[in-house]
């Protein structure tokens, strides 16, 4: 038998002899979701013992760990927006970053009580759909993938927290089978250009999907769409909430101010300082 402690010891050290830049928090992070416990099991009851099935499970799921492979797909759970999300292979796992989305769309309409008409472009996991329904308990949302495993997870997702019958997703390239009507169109848009997928980290690269993260050429590809297609689809007044890539500010917002919607710059930031969600404004 071996103790939490000891695995959390021996994780912990194989992590950071791979290189893993937080290798304690890890293998914290890895025990809590494997064992199901709090930061204050690990702290207050680090001495109990783990069952030699448990232990073999966890040290499968940290050998795996250690070559890389993100929690998020070892443990196939993510939070976003204090929602819990299953993962599937085609979803991307939902950043933190996204959430300033829903802080620009919360900051659009500060009436949580409004009926408001979402649409989700791309939803992968449905998290932005999700945390939308949850801040606006009278709202109709509608997400769209390209991916069919993306929009069946993204629908089971909805149903476990709730808005399933508040909520419709669709397969779909973009908004090519919608009309128009809505107050909010949300979208993490795949931004990275073709060239640069290579140089991702390999966390990225090797675990999340192609079509969430490649953007064409100069990553702007799903812009031009989503450009193209906006002012069709909102309602007069009604706004847009994109996510940028690094650096990506400018030339989005020339296209949206080109397909007449009026920009309300500058991007609400991230955490990091980053300009990262852009609203747009069909006047
Ligand atoms: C960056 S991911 C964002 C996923 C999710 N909204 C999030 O923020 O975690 C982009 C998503 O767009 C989807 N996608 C890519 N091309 C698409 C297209 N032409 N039409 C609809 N969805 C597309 C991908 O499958 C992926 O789920």
């Amino acid at each position: 038998m071996t103790t939490r402690t000891a695995l959390l010891r021996a994780f912990a050290a194989a992590f950071a002899e791979k290189g893993l830049e937080a290798p304690e928090r890890e293998a914290r992070a890895l025990l809590r979701a494997g064992l199901g416990l709090s930061d204050l099991d690990l702290v207050t009851r680090g001495e109990q013992e783990v069952a030699p099935v448990d232990a073999a499970r966890l040290r499968a799921l940290a050998e795996r760990r250690a070559e890389g492979e993100p929690l998020a797909r070892l443990t196939g759970r993510r939070e976003f927006w204090s929602l819990a999300f299953t993962l599937a292979p085609e979803t991307l796992v939902p950043r933190p970053e996204t959430e300033t989305l829903v802080e620009a769309a919360l900051a659009l309409f500060p009436d949580r009580r409004a009926r408001l008409r979402l649409l989700d472009l791309g939803t992968g996991s449905g998290a932005l759909l999700a945390a939308l329904l949850s801040e606006f308990p009278a709202a109709f949302g509608i997400g769209v993938d390209l991916s069919p495993g993306a929009a069946r997870q993204a629908r089971e997702n909805l149903a476990a927290l709730g808005f399933a019958t508040r909520s419709s997703v669709m397969v779909g390239h973009w908004a090519q089978a919608l009309a128009g009507g809505f107050d909010l169109v949300v979208s993490n848009p795949p931004y990275i250009p073709s060239t640069d997928i290579a140089a991702l980290e390999r966390e990225v690269r090797e675990h999340d999907p192609l079509l969430a993260l490649d953007g064409g050429p100069q990553g702007l590809d799903a812009y031009r769409a989503l450009a193209s297609a906006l002012p069709g689809l909102l309602v007069t007044g009604g706004s847009a909430v994109l996510e940028l890539g690094i650096g990506q500010e400018r030339d989005v917002a020339a296209l949206l101010a080109a397909a007449g919607l009026r920009v309300e710059g500058p991007a609400r930031c991230d955490l990091a300082g980053i300009a990262r969600a852009l609203v747009a404004r069909k006047p």
